[in-house]
C-alpha cells in the first residue's frame, strides 16, 4: 500500500508552479518593465524544486548572472477552476519561503528575441524552498515581512503589502485558465533588490516570525 500524499511535502506531488512576474512596483523599475495591469504568469517545473537541506543552488550551463529573487509561495490545497476571489483563500492549505533563481542573462536575451524564459527558469534546483509552513500559522499573507541576506548583508527586503496583486486575486486569475489542483504551488513574485551570486555565496532569508531557510550556491549544473 502506498502512503497518503502529505500537503507538507507537496513538492513531491508532481503538481505544478506557477509563477507571478512583476508583482511589485520597484521591482518592475528596477528591471526597466512596465508595471503590468494583470498579472504576468509563468511555469517552473518542479524538478527545479529543491527542499531546504538538498544541496546548492546552481545555475544553468553557461550562466553567468545567476540572480535570486525572494518570493512568498502559496501552496493550494484544494483545487478548482473559475475560483471567484471572494472564496480563494478557501484553497490555500499553506505557504512557503521560495526563491525563484533566475538567469539573468539568459532571460535578457530571451526578451530581446521575445522567446520564452525556459532557460532563465526552469533549470534543476531553480526553486529553493523552505519547510512547509500550514495557512494556521499565517493571520494575513498580505502582511508579512520578509527579506534575504546574501553572505550576512541585506539584499532585498519588503512587506507583502507591497504586492500590486493579491494572493487571492492571483488564484482566481490564474484559475479561469488553468485548473488549480492540490500540490499546486504560486510563486507571488520578487520584491526589489534582485542581483547576482557566485558560487559558496550563503543565502539565508526569513519570514518574520513564521519561517527561514538557508541555502549555498552551487558551480554550474
Ligand atoms: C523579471 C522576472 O524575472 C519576473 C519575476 O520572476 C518576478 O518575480 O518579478
Ligand atoms: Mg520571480
Amino acid at each position: 500500500m502506498t502512503a497518503p500524499l502529505k500537503l507538507s511535502r507537496f513538492y513531491e506531488w508532481g503538481r505544478k508552479i506557477v509563477a507571478v512576474g512583476r508583482n511589485y512596483r520597484a521591482h518592475c523599475a528596477e528591471l526597466g518593465n512596465p508595471v503590468p495591469k494583470e498579472p504576468v504568469l509563468f511555469l517552473k517545473p518542479t524538478t527545479s524544486y529543491l527542499p531546504e537541506g538538498k544541496g546548492p543552488t546552481r545555475g544553468p550551463p553557461g550562466c553567468t548572472d545567476l540572480h535570486h529573487e525572494i518570493e512568498l509561495g502559496v501552496v493550494i490545497s484544494g483545487g478548482g477552476t473559475n475560483i471567484p476571489q471572494e472564496s480563494a483563500m478557501d484553497h490555500v492549505g499553506g505557504y512557503v519561503l521560495a526563491l525563484d533563481m533566475t538567469a539573468r542573462d539568459y532571460q535578457n536575451i530571451a526578451k530581446e528575441k521575445g522567446i520564452p524564459w525556459t532557460w532563465a527558469k526552469c533549470f534543476d534546483t531553480a526553486c529553493p524552498i523552505s519547510e512547509f509552513v500550514p495557512k494556521e500559522k499565517v493571520s494575513d499573507p498580505q502582511d508579512l515581512n520578509m527579506w534575504l541576506k546574501v553572505n550576512g548583508e541585506v539584499r532585498q527586503k519588503t512587506n507583502t503589502n507591497d504586492m500590486i496583486f493579491t494572493v487571492p486575486y492571483i488564484i482566481s486569475y490564474i484559475s479561469k485558465m488553468m485548473t488549480l489542483e492540490p500540490g499546486d504551488l504560486i510563486l507571488t513574485g520578487t520584491p526589489m533588490g534582485v542581483a547576482g551570486v557566485q558560487p559558496n555565496d550563503q543565502l539565508e532569508a526569513e519570514i518574520e516570525g513564521v519561517v527561514a531557510m538557508k541555502f549555498t550556491v552551487g558551480d554550474k549544473l
